[in-house]
């Protein structure tokens, strides 16, 4: 490329890559803002997580699915105000098609869904882990970026699906140390929310948006609320209402209010029922005011929070009936939760469960002069092939140095390739924890 030359698109700008120029000023070797690096000590804590989200998938029959990063932008053009719309990280691509970086899985997952159509037999259960994005100004210095563990069950219209959904996320807790009375979840249904809009005769073309705006009740003045509401269209008397429901905190209470002969009720009742069954009783408590913060849930909603109050929602998730409905496809019953990579992090952290995860080789192998390198590199492959872990030493250092790295990367042996020994067939074995050596002959090696 000549200096100062331009990418394809013409001239240079958002679509087309910056202009080579002549002086190759030093770059910001930080990742972009909101975003993370993984060196080797954050990838192994990242790894041993997912490794969690996957036993746990593995554990309760579901099946690993992805989906691009990249997606259209009409996926998430919903007009309930959502946040999650408010800080899509979207742009025109060079072929002037609106796309976004996904800012969740499970819009990805009802389009594939979509698209198998009937090729699919339900129900499915499937699972994702998955980087998500958002595009949120940096004032409040908040990631951009995160990476999501969604659990999906499609096809299972009955709130069984929801109370395994549960149980599942109880599951990885307690792999992880964490307890009962560490975390718990706020259950509660949309078809509360929706008793009390039909009562009042609140339009059903409200109820994402009326969700939308009661979501925001732990973060804004409640004036606000009401004033949000009443903007949308809600009677004076129907947000009355909304609010002294939403403040309900038990089933029988909320059973007065609305009655027995109702859908939410009934689901709750059944969910907590389920939830002895399944044995997290203890991890679960009814909360009139959870209602998530995304247009799509139409049923049970839930949120894992942690008991000392001091960190964002762990998870969340609940139904989502008509969601394949807006994309055109036929509607499948279907129910999920995301879980993501950060908030249980510092969790752990505060409950003094993070892992101790270093790195960690069988073997390094090194030759005692320069000549021997070929023979280090034949042991080398001969302990691979065995599926012992090496670290061959690929320069000529000295002993006291090759004796540093052992103990850096936490290496079991060092096998020493000396002529003499070669001769014979044989190589040098040391016992790094205990200091014992020996020889052994190179087809006696494993
Ligand atoms: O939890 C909402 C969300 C979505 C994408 C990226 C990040 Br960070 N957070």
């Amino acid at each position: 490329l000549t200096p100062n030359a331009v990418g394809a698109g013409g001239r240079a700008g958002a679509l087309s890559p910056a202009p080579i120029t002549e002086d190759l000023q030093k770059i910001d070797v930080n990742p972009p803002k909101g975003t993370r690096d993984f060196p080797p000590e954050d990838m192994r804590l990242r790894n041993w997580l997912f490794y969690h989200f996957r036993e746990v998938s593995r554990l309760f029959g579901f099946e690993e699915v992805d989906f691009p990063v990249l997606e259209s932008e009409a996926l998430y053009i919903r007009k309930a105000g959502e946040e999650i719309r408010d800080q899509l990280y979207c742009f025109e691509d060079r072929g002037n098609r609106r796309v976004a970086l996904r800012p969740e899985l499970t819009p990805s997952l009802a389009r594939l869904v979509i698209q198998k159509g009937k090729s699919l037999s339900l129900p499915l259960k499937w699972f994702a882990v998955g980087q998500c994005w958002r595009y949120e100004r940096m004032t409040r210095g908040r990631r951009r970026e995160h990476y999501q563990w969604n659990m999906d069950i499609i096809g299972v219209p009955e709130v069984t699906a929801e109370a395994e959904l549960i149980s599942s996320i109880v599951t990885f807790f307690k792999r992880l140390g964490i307890t009962a009375s560490d975390v718990g979840f706020k259950v509660s249904s949309r078809k509360v929310l929706q008793e009390v809009l039909r009562h009042y005769s609140i339009p059903e073309a409200l109820f994402g948006k009326v969700c939308i705006i009661i979501d925001k009740i732990e973060k804004i003045p409640v004036d606000d609320i009401k004033s949000e509401l009443k903007s949308a269209g809600v009677s004076e008397e129907a947000i009355e209402q909304l609010l002294q429901v939403l403040s309900i905190k038990s089933l029988t209470k909320l059973e007065e209010i609305l009655g027995d002969a109702g859908e939410a009720v009934a689901d709750l009742k059944q969910l907590f029922s389920l939830a002895e069954k399944f044995g997290y009783s203890e991890w679960i408590q009814f909360d009139a005011s959870i209602v998530r913060g995304l247009a799509y849930y139409t049923g049970i909603v839930f949120e894992g929070f942690d008991r000392g109050g001091k960190l964002r929602a762990i998870c969340g998730g609940g139904r989502y009936d008509r969601l394949l409905s807006t994309f055109g496809g036929d509607d499948i019953p279907a129910s999920g939760f995301g879980f993501g990579d950060a908030v249980i992090v510092e969790l752990l952290k505060e409950k003094g469960l993070l892992p101790e995860l270093s790195l960690q080789v069988e073997n390094i192998v090194c030759a005692l002069d320069p000549g021997l390198q070929g023979a280090a590199a034949t042991v080398a492959t001969i302990l691979r092939g065995k599926g012992q872990s090496v670290d061959l030493v690929l320069e000529n250092k000295p002993l006291k140095w090759v004796f540093k790295r052992a103990a850096r990367i936490n290496a079991n042996r060092l096998i020493l390739v000396g002529d003499s020994e070669w001769q014979r067939g044989m190589v040098g074995v040391k016992i790094l924890s205990s200091g014992e050596q020996h020889e052994i002959k190179l087809d006696e090696l494993e």
